[in-house]
């Protein structure tokens, strides 16, 4: 099975990417419903977490996210020390993924990875491919799929690395502005790619 690391900012498109990678008859698997299923299961990584950050599980012991976001997106150090504490579990995890879907025998896997460089997740990866979209077109997406302020989506953006980073590091590149009968013949072009 060939793994390919979809990555990219917030409100690109990574996950109607995956979609239509799906409709194909790929796996997907998206590191940030891992993560969240990972929040509320792995008792050691909220400790770990809740010790750095204080202040971050509501009463009934539930991570606080936006209040977490709000701290780690506007402070570059902070972003970090959150990093090494989640992605090894994260990593672990999509190991575990990865395992299973090859025993079921698919062909193609994709990865849908926020932060697939920075949690050195792109060496579980055969190829890598980053969705772009401009920033306008990316905070209206995130701010109505999420119900965030726009304050709170351009924070989060600005929080992530630019095209710049993504072009010096990824196989392939979807730009993602139009619609979405464009967004699935690029993806269909790289599945013919990896597959050919
Ligand atoms: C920062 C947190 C609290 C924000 O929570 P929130 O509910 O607001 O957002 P959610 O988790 O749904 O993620 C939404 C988007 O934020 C961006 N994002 C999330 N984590 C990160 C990160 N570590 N670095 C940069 N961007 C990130 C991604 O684009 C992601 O798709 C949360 O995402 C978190 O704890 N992240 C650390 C774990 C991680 O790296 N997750 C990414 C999955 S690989
Ligand atoms: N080409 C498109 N045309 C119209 N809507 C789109 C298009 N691409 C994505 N969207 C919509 O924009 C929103 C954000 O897209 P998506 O959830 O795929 O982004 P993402 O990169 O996975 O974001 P995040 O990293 O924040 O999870 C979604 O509501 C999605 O349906």
């Amino acid at each position: 099975m060939k793994i390919l690391g979809l990555t990219g900012g917030s409100g690109t498109g990574k996950s109607a990417a995956s979609t239509a990678f799906a409709s194909l008859g790929c796996a997907v698997i998206d590191a940030d419903a891992s993560y969240r299923a990972l929040c509320d299961t792995c008792t050691p990584m909220l400790e770990e977490i809740q010790s750095v950050f204080f202040d971050v599980l509501s009463s009934d012991g539930k991570l606080d996210r936006k209040k977490l976001g709000a701290i780690v997106f506007a402070d570059p150090d902070k972003l970090l020390q959150l990093n090494a504490i989640t992605h090894p579990y994260i990593r672990q995890a999509a190991r575990e993924a990865f395992a299973a879907y090859e025993q079921e025998g698919y062909a193609l896997c994709i990865y849908d990875a926020p932060v697939l460089f920075e949690g050195g997740m792109e060496t579980l990866c055969d190829k890598t491919c980053a969705v772009l979209a401009n920033r306008e077109t990316r905070i209206a997406r995130i701010m109505g799929r999420d119900s965030i302020t726009r304050e709170y989506a351009a924070l989060r953006i600005d929080a992530q690395p630019d095209d710049a980073f993504y072009r010096a590091r990824c196989n392939y590149f979807i730009q993602n502005d139009a619609d979405l009968d464009t967004l699935y013949a690029q993806v269909r072009r790289i599945y013919d790619d990896i597959l050919r």
